[in-house]
């Protein structure tokens, strides 16, 4: 499976990415630049966390206009996987494949920390080798990670089953401790919590590496969902 680490300027995460493909699922990652204006020939479509353009304006809003953002789009739309972590969900949310928004942390500061999240659907392409209601422990780091929407779109998200990770406590004041969901069709996920750095017991967990395995185990056997 061949996949694009896209890379912004003030990406951060981009290597911890490239790493957990290559050396986690052993399999092809190439580090894209968001002038690119073509992403054919992925598998899949990887968005680092980081700090793109500073995050100045609100986190991703910047990078929601780079050139290569076009592609990612009509990506998704094809159905391809689209993971975002981090700054990267904050991006799909930005360019309207996510719904809802991240804001600032409760707290008004940065939190670097692990956490507990638990597993709420184990049937997507990004979680099909978990357990439902699995434990995992996955480390966060962010100032805007707070998810918001408004009640008619929690309501969808809850029907649709769109919610994947939810947090096991309140850690930031996200609606519902929401810490990750999925588009309507569940090809495009966006996580605020880091697998990528959880991909071997050395980093503290590697609870992480079974989302990249569950993406190779699509691509290869076709998971039926
Ligand atoms: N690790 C990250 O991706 C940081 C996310 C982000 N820009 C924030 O602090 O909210």
């Amino acid at each position: 499976m061949k996949f694009a680490v896209i890379v912004f300027p003030g990406s951060n995460c981009d290597m911890d990415l490239y790493y957990a493909i290559r050396d986690g699922i052993e399999q092809e990652a190439d580090l894209v630049s968001y002038k690119e204006e073509s992403l054919d020939g992925y598998d899949g479509i990887l968005i680092p966390g980081g700090f793109s353009y500073g995050d100045y304006l609100r986190s991703g809003a910047i990078a929601s206009h780079a050139p290569i953002i076009k592609e990612v789009i009509r990506l998704a739309n094809e159905g391809k996987p689209v993971l975002g972590i981090c700054n990267g969900f904050q991006i799909l949310t930005e360019i309207g494949l996510l719904p809802g928004t991240l804001t600032n942390n409760r707290q008004n500061r940065f939190i670097c920390k692990q956490v507990e999240l638990v597993v709420e659907n184990n049937k997507t392409i990004f979680t099909n080798k978990y357990n439902l209601n699995e434990k995992i422990m996955v480390p966060i780091a962010h100032g805007e990670g707070r998810y918001y929407c408004d009640e008619e779109t929690l309501w969808e998200l809850n029907e649709n089953n769109q919610v994947v990770f939810r947090y096991s406590q309140d850690v930031n004041g996200s609606v519902e401790e929401i810490a990750g969901i999925t588009n309507k069709q569940k090809n495009v996920l966006g996580m605020m919590p880091h697998p990528e750095r959880a991909i071997e017991s050395i980093l503290g967990s590697d609870d992480g590496l079974k989302l990249f395995k569950s993406m190779l185990e699509t691509q290869k056997n076709g998971v039926q969902i």
